[in-house]
C-alpha cells in the first residue's frame, strides 16, 4: 500500500487545510481535508488525531479496494449469464477476473472520474445469446448505487429476476430493447424513479405494463413490438419527447393528452381507440381505462342518461369515421392505380401481382397474424416482382396471410420465414429504420435486381411503403456462415479446404458486385458471416447485397474506427467486413461490434509473434496446412488496415487466395 501525504494549502473562509492523498493501486485517489492546525500543532494530542485520521485512511482504503474486487466479481457473474459461459469474447472485450474494470477499460464500462464506481454499462449488439440477470448487479450495493446508464439492446437475451432492476435506483437509462425477453415486466420497475429514458422494443414481453405514470420524469419510452395488453398507464403525455407503444395488444382508450402524440405511437393495437387514431371508442371501451384500475365501481355507477350520451356520440363517430373510410379508400384506389403505374413504367413490374385488396381490413387482420405489416394501414404500393418464375402468382396479400415465423432480428431489421401458397419457402425482411425515400428505394432495388451472380442472392421482390420497407428473398434453409461457424450443431465443422472455399467464393462473387455497381454507387454496406448464407449444395451465397447505404450509423461506426467518412469509402468499408470473415474463418472467433475487437485482437497477437495463437484449434487438430493459414492471415490483416486506402483491392485478393488455393491442391495431389 502506498501512502503519500501531499501538502498544498487552500485558502478557505476560517481556516487553511491540508490536503492529504492517499494514492491507491486501482488509479483512485482519496483526497482528505485537515485543519492546518492539527498537523502544525505540537500538542500530543493533536498528533494522536493524525494517526487517528490515518488509521481511518487505510480503513477507507481497505474499503475502497475490497468494492473493487466485488464489483469486479459481480460483473464477471454478469458478462459470464450474458454470454452463456462463453469465454473467447472475455479476452477480446477485457473482461477477466485479473484485470479492474474500470482501470484496465473493460469494453463498454464507464466509471466516474475517480474510478471508484461503475456510471455506465452499455454491451448492445455484441450478439449475446444468454441471460441478463438483473441481480447480477442490481443485488450489489456498490454497482446498484452508482450505475445510471444500463444498455444491452440489439442482442438475444432472456431474462431472469427482472423484478430486481428496481434495486438500480439510480438508473436514468434502460435500454433492453431488440432481445428476446418474454413474460410480464416486474411491478417493480415503477420503482425506478429516476428513469429518463426506457426502451423495452422488439421482445416478446406480454401483460399488462405496470405503473409507469409513477416515473414523473420519464422521457421516452419504446414499447413497440411487443405483446403487452391492457390499459395504457395514465402517462402524462406532455413530459415525452418520444413515446410508441405500436404493435402490441393494448386495450381501451388512449389517455386524455395522447393527442399530441403521432398516431404512429399508438398504432397496430387492434383494441386501442381514442385520439390520435381514427378509431373512436364505443361506450364500453370509453369506460374502460378508469374500470381497469379501479375496477367495477365506477362502471355500474353510469347512469342512463350518461348511457344515452355516450350512445349518441358513438353513432356520430362511427357515422364520421364511415366517411372517412370510404373517402381514404377512394383516394387509396386512385393512388395505387398511379404508383402501380409508374412502377409499370420505370420497370418490368408484373401487374398482376397489384391487388388492390391490400389495403382492406380483412387485410390488416393478416398483417397481424403474420407479424408483417404495412404501418398505419396505409398500403400505399404493391410487392413488386423482380424474378417472376420464381414466384410466379405471389401476392403481398399472400405474404400478408402467410403464417410467418421470426427466423432472427438484425441490427436493421427482422426476418421471418413465410409458405406462401406456392409452397415455396420465402425469407422476408422488414427493415427498420432506414432514411430512404421510397422512390430511391424503388430505383436501388430494380437495379440491384439487373445485376445477377450466382454466389449472390438477389431478392425476389420488394415492398415499399412510407414506412415500411420489404425485400423478399429465398429462404435458405442451411442457414449462414455465422451459424456453420458458431452454431452448436455437433459435427457440423468447417474443414480447412471449406474455409478457403468460402473466401474465395465469395472475394469473387463480392468483386463482380462491386464492378457492375460501382458507377451506380452501391456496395454491400453490411458484409459479416450472418450475411453469407448457404443454399441446398452448401455453396456460399452474399445475401443483403446494397441494403445499407453508405451514411448509414452501423457505416460509419466502421468508418470512424477507420478514419473513413463519405460514400467513396463504402467500397473499401465491404473490404474491412471481408477481412472480419476471413479472420472469423482462420480463427472461428465469434465477430461482435463490427469486428473491431477481434480485428484488433489478432493485431495484438501477430505484433508479438505469437502468430500460431489466433488459428481456430480445430483447424490446427485437422493438420491444416500452416503456411497457408498463414498467407490467408496476411491477407485478412491487409483488409482490416485501419486506412481505407491501405486496403488492397478485391482483384488483388481473389488472385492472392486462388494462388492458396491452387498451392494447397498441388499439396494434396503429390502426396496422394
Ligand atoms: N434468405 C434467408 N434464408 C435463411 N435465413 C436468412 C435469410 N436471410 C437472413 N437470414 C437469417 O436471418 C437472421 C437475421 O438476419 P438479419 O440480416 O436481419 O440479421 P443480421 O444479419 O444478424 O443483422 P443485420 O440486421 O445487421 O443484417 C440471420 O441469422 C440470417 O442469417
Amino acid at each position: 500500500m502506498n501512502i503519500g501525504i501531499f501538502s498544498s494549502f487552500h485558502n478557505h473562509k476560517h481556516s487553511e487545510q491540508i490536503v492529504l492523498e492517499l494514492s491507491l493501486p486501482q488509479n483512485c485517489n482519496i483526497f482528505a481535508y485537515l485543519p492546518a492546525s492539527i498537523l502544525f500543532s505540537s500538542s500530543k494530542m493533536n498528533r494522536i488525531s493524525i494517526w487517528v485520521a490515518l488509521i481511518l485512511f487505510s480503513l477507507l482504503l481497505h474499503t475502497t479496494k475490497s468494492n473493487m474486487v466485488e464489483i469486479r466479481n459481480s460483473l464477471m457473474i454478469f458478462y459470464r449469464k450474458l454470454s452463456n459461459n462463453s469465454r473467447p469474447s472475455d479476452s477480446i472485450l477485457g473482461w477477466n477476473m485479473t484485470s479492474d474494470p474500470c482501470k484496465d477499460s473493460w469494453f463498454g464500462v464507464y466509471c466516474d472520474e475517480q474510478a471508484l464506481s461503475v456510471k455506465k454499462i452499455d454491451l448492445g449488439g455484441l450478439g449475446f445469446t444468454g441471460t441478463f440477470d438483473a441481480s447480477t448487479i442490481c443485488n450489489v450495493q456498490s454497482i446498484a448505487t452508482s450505475l445510471t446508464i444500463l444498455g444491452l439492446s440489439n442482442n438475444s437475451l432472456g431474462g431472469e429476476n427482472l423484478d430486481q432492476i428496481a434495486s438500480c435506483r439510480q438508473l436514468t437509462h434502460l435500454n433492453l430493447g431488440g432481445n428476446r425477453f418474454s413474460g410480464c415486466l416486474p411491478d417493480s420497475l415503477s420503482m425506478l424513479n429516476n428513469l429518463i429514458g426506457l426502451d423495452i422494443w422488439q421482445n416478446n414481453f406480454s401483460g399488462n405494463l405496470p405503473d409507469l405514470a409513477w416515473i414523473s420524469g420519464l422521457q421516452e419510452f419504446r414499447a413497440q413490438h411487443n405483446q403487452l395488453t391492457g390499459p395504457i398507464p395514465k402517462f402524462d403525455f406532455q413530459n415525452f419527447m418520444y413515446f410508441n407503444i405500436s404493435f402490441n395488444n393494448f386495450t381501451g382508450h388512449i389517455p386524455f393528452g395522447g393527442k399530441g402524440l403521432p398516431v404512429s405511437s399508438f398504432i397496430m393495437n387492434p383494441e386501442l381507440c381514442g385520439t390520435p387514431l381514427p378509431k373512436q371508442c364505443s361506450s364500453a371501451s370509453l369506460t374502460s381505462p378508469d374500470s381497469d384500475q379501479q375496477p367495477k365501481k365506477k362502471s355500474k355507477k353510469i347512469s342512463t342518461d350518461i348511457g344515452i350520451m355516450f350512445v349518441g356520440y358513438f353513432l356520430i363517430g362511427l357515422a364520421l369515421f364511415v366517411i372517412i373510410v370510404v373517402k381514404l379508400c377512394k383516394r387509396g384506389k386512385t393512388k395505387e392505380e398511379r404508383s402501380a403505374d409508374s412502377v409499370n413504367k420505370v420497370a418490368s413490374v408484373d401487374d398482376s401481382f397489384y391487388d388492390p385488396r391490400t389495403a382492406s381490413g380483412e387485410n390488416k387482420a393478416g398483417m397481424n397474424k403474420s407479424g408483417i405489416s404495412a404501418e398505419s394501414g396505409m398500403v400505399s404500393s404493391s410487392l413488386v416482382i423482380l424474378t417472376s418464375p420464381e414466384v410466379n402468382g405471389l401476392k403481398f396479400d399472400d405474404l400478408l396471410k402467410a403464417p410467418a415465423e421470426l427466423i432472427g432480428r438484425g441490427r436493421h431489421g427482422t426476418v421471418y420465414k413465410v409458405v406462401g401458397e406456392q409452397g415455396m419457402p420465402l425469407a422476408v425482411k422488414r427493415i427498420r429504420d432506414w432514411m430512404i425515400s421510397s422512390n430511391e428505394f424503388k430505383q436501388r432495388m430494380q437495379r440491384l435486381g439487373q445485376v445477377k451472380h450466382p454466389n449472390v442472392l438477389s431478392a425476389v421482390a420488394f415492398y415499399c411503403s412510407q414506412k415500411e420497407k420489404l425485400l423478399v428473398y429465398q429462404y435458405q434453409e442451411n442457414g449462414s456462415l455465422f451459424r456453420l461457424l458458431h452454431g452448436t450443431q455437433m459435427g457440423q465443422v468447417l474443414d480447412w479446404s471449406g474455409r478457403l472455399g468460402v473466401a474465395a467464393t465469395i472475394t469473387e462473387a463480392l468483386s463482380f458486385m462491386h464492378q457492375e455497381l460501382r458507377e451506380d454507387g452501391i456496395a454491400h454496406g453490411n458484409l459479416k458471416s450472418s450475411n453469407i448464407l448457404l443454399t441446398r449444395n452448401m455453396e456460399p451465397c452474399i445475401s443483403e447485397y446494397g441494403l445499407m447505404m453508405v451514411n448509414d450509423e452501423d457505416q460509419s461506426s466502421v468508418a470512424s474506427f477507420n478514419g473513413q467518412v463519405g460514400p467513396s469509402n463504402a467500397f473499401k468499408s465491404d473490404i474491412y467486413g471481408l477481412g472480419v470473415i476471413l479472420l472469423e474463418l482462420l480463427t472461428g472467433k465469434m465477430v461482435q461490434n463490427n469486428g473491431l475487437a477481434l480485428a484488433q485482437w489478432v493485431l495484438s497477437v501477430v505484433q508479438e509473434e505469437w502468430t500460431v495463437e489466433v488459428f481456430d484449434k480445430t483447424l490446427i487438430q485437422e493438420g491444416a496446412s500452416e503456411e497457408s493459414m498463414l498467407n490467408l492471415l496476411q491477407i485478412a490483416v491487409k483488409c482490416v488496415d485501419r486506412l481505407p486506402e491501405a486496403r488492397p483491392s478485391l482483384n488483388q485478393i481473389a488472385l492472392l487466395i486462388n494462388n492458396i488455393k491452387e498451392e494447397e491442391e498441388r499439396s494434396i495431389v503429390s502426396e496422394q
